[in-house]
């Protein structure tokens, strides 16, 4: 720390420029074994406070963009920074305690530990990052509109609810970014708008920033942008973007949506 408190890296990405943007990746490549290349190389930054939205047809490197922007998995090139932050200077223990502090998951799938209650779930992340909990889990439920489940178990709950509690956690240590993968794949329609409305109130009312891959256009609708992938590459975005035009972007590059 220097002597305003600030951090080296923080002190670093100011002079970057890079500090106001919740995650960058510059020249982000990812090749597999026997020349299978996921990944050419991307540029993109998102601002903080920015919903985005990743879009494109099965295969085409959405996960793996996803993987190594969250530093779960190290691409073959390029530089990825999740709030100024360089993940690949970051030894195995270091990127465990980023990815654990600084950075949100939802997936399809919530995740919550059966054997924990909701409030317990919600307050994990602070637990294994040996922080105080104090009243977060209960505000963190009631932001979800599930303040008075805390004591209930993960099975009591309907999967639109443990979604919901997922985004709760998610959000509890305040992390510079949050990724959800197809949030709302196993949800049915009226579930899954309460959970975009939660991500995109998230992002509203609280800054934070959110990073969605998902198939569906009327998902993509509720972020502030959609950026389309195709074959490894990023080949168009669209600002406040609406299903319809989603839909007509992905047709015009040959993807069907359901
Ligand atoms: N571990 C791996 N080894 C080899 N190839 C892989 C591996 N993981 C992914 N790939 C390949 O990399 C490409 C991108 O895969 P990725 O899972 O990122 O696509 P996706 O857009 O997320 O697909 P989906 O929408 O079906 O989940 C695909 O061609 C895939 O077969």
């Amino acid at each position: 720390m220097d002597g305003q408190g600030r951090s080296r890296t923080t002190a670093t990405a100011e002079r970057a420029g890079t500090w106001h943007h919740a995650l960058s990746l510059e020249g982000v490549s990812r090749e597999y074994g026997r020349g299978v290349v996921a990944l050419h190389p991307i540029h993109l930054t998102v601002p903080r406070g920015r919903f985005l939205a990743v879009m494109g047809p099965s295969g085409c490197g959405k996960s793996t963009l996803l993987q190594c922007a969250a530093g779960l998995d190290r691409p073959t090139a390029g530089t990825v920074r999740i709030g100024g932050t360089e993940l690949s200077s970051l030894k195995e223990a270091a990127l465990t305690r980023l990815r654990r502090e600084r950075i949100g998951f939802v997936f399809q799938a919530h995740h919550l530990v059966p054997s924990l209650s909701v409030a317990e779930n919600v307050a994990l992340p602070l637990l294994l990052g040996r922080r105080t909990v104090g009243d977060r889990a209960l505000r963190g439920l009631a932001a979800v509109g599930l303040e008075d489940r805390g004591d209930a178990s993960p099975s009591e709950l309907s999967g639109g609810q443990c979604q919901r509690v997922a985004i709760a956690r998610a959000l509890v240590t305040a992390p510079d970014i949050v990724f959800a993968d197809e949030p709302t794949g196993a949800l049915d329609p009226a579930a899954a708008e309460e959970v975009l409305a939660l991500l995109r109130e998230a992002v509203d009312r609280e800054g934070h920033t959110v990073v969605m891959v998902t198939h569906d256009p009327f998902a993509a609708a509720w972020a502030d942008e959609a950026l389309f992938l195709m074959r490894g590459r990023l080949v168009g975005r669209q600002e406040r973007p609406d299903a319809a035009d989603i839909r007509r972007f992905l047709k015009d590059l040959g993807v069907g949506t359901a």
